[in-house]
């Protein structure tokens, strides 16, 4: 891996592999004309690359050519410097992990039996897949005693996807292939699965590819984004800020639309942004002292934390005015948002709860601190000064695969 490779790799460690597409090309039979023509490509280890275009340009055909789902007319595709068209196909695709819209899951199978179907063809021994199933459920938040022996009709359809991410990773691919994944679920599951998606990324490494039509789901999840045309022509291949900052030609200014400044927002976490303060106390702590606390603030409010630093209710000066403990005091908490959200997440958290701040959690649901409407404003602005026609910046615009 290069330098450069490293430092865009949000992932602690890399476990993938480099893929690299030369000249491939996709005739369908009885087709004029090819439904991929002539992709080349290099798809560093250890990143998210999403593929991002209209409908019928040629994503999935692109995609499942990777893994020989769809056998290239021709071309040459290395995966870890491998020829994947001198590999048996049965074996290639047991080595790539594989997901798709609606998870795709065997309905006669248990979740455990869907999630040890690839670990169960290479000859695992059963102790070892047992072990596996359950820890890749529990990897995607499923607790294995409650899921592993249910029927994939008995999930919700964030569940089922849960389920099929997890048996793409459980054979521990290097590569993962992901076919609008979370296209079927509602956005709220939609937004959460992605979270999920970066945090086990953060983790595992792999190089992951994605298919999208939705340009914010690219850019929150793409290390790198291709945005492709008709044939899948590759309109821009960059990372989302430098698309954001300057998209190559007209058909990729349509793809980011309109509000390419607000889209930034999805590229920012909000831990790396400063958060507020204010103060806090247990249920058993004294009124007195919180009032004391709240009183000389210019926001007049303060959080009730539970026993494990998880806040459970705002209160504010009004509800102290007569209160003698802090048991049932106060509103609870409609909004929360994680330090691992995007600062996008945290507007829409802002705006349910039409407040000027939202509470900020840590990864055991604990209590960090708060994010204000003013830290994004502050942010967009940093972000505009950056990436303005004036900035030192503002000339990535670099199409075409980077080599
Ligand atoms: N089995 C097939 N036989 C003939 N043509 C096909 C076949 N599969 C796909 N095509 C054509 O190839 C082109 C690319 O299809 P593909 O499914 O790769 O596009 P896509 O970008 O993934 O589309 P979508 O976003 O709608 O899923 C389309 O014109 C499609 O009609």
């Amino acid at each position: 891996m290069t330098e450069l490779d490293t430092a865009r790799t949000g992932a602690d460690t890399v476990s993938g592999v480099e893929i690299v597409l030369e000249n491939v090309v996709k005739n369908y039979p009885g087709q004029s004309r090819p439904a991929v023509d002539n992709v080349s490509m290099r798809i560093p280890a250890g990143e998210i690359v999403v593929f991002v275009g209209p409908s019928g340009c040629g994503k999935t055909t692109t995609m499942r050519m990777i893994n020989r789902l769809i056998e290239p007319t021709s071309g040459k595709i290395t995966i870890g410097g491998n020829n994947a068209l001198s590999i048996d196909p049965d074996r290639l695709r047991r080595g790539i992990g594989y997901s798709i819209q609606q998870a795709g899951l065997f309905p006669h199978l248990t979740i455990a039996k869907n999630v040890a179907t690839v670990p169960g063809l290479i000859g695992w021994d059963k102790k070892k897949i047992a072990q596996r199933t359950d820890d890749m459920l529990d990897l995607v938040g499923l607790d294995p005693d409650v899921y592993r022996d249910r029927y994939p009709r008995q999930l919700s359809g964030g569940q089922q996807q849960r389920v099929g991410v997890a048996r793409a990773l459980a054979a521990d691919p290097p590569v993962l292939l992901m076919d609008e994944p979370f296209g079927a679920v509602d956005p709220i599951t939609r937004g959460l699965l992605q979270d999920e998606l970066m945090r086990l990324q953060s983790d595992l490494g792999k190089t992951i590819v994605f298919v999208t039509h939705d340009f914010n789901e690219a850019v929150k999840l793409g290390d790198r984004i291709a945005v492709l045309g008709d044939q899948s022509h590759i309109m821009q291949y960059d990372t989302p800020d430098a698309i954001l900052a300057s998209p190559a030609n007209d058909m990729v200014a349509g793809f980011v639309g309109a509000n390419a400044s607000l889209k930034q927002l999805t590229l920012t976490r909000v831990r790396d942004v400063p958060l507020l303060d204010c103060p806090t106390a247990y249920a058993d702590g004294s009124v007195d002292e919180l009032r004391a606390a709240i009183t000389p603030r210019k926001i007049k409010w303060g959080l009730i934390l539970d026993a494990r630093d998880r806040p459970i209710r705002w209160v504010s000066l009004g509800h102290l005015a007569h209160a003698t403990s802090l048991q049932d005091v106060g509103d609870p908490i409609e909004e929360v948002v994680s330090t691992q959200s995007t600062l996008q997440d945290a507007l829409e958290a802002l705006l349910a709860e039409s407040s000027a701040s939202t509470v900020v959690t840590g990864r055991r649901g604990e209590y960090e601190g708060l994010i204000s409407i003013d830290t994004l404003v502050n942010h967009l602005s940093a972000m505009r000064e950056e990436h303005g026609p004036n900035s030192e910046n503002g000339e990535t615009s670099v199409a075409g695969p980077p080599s």
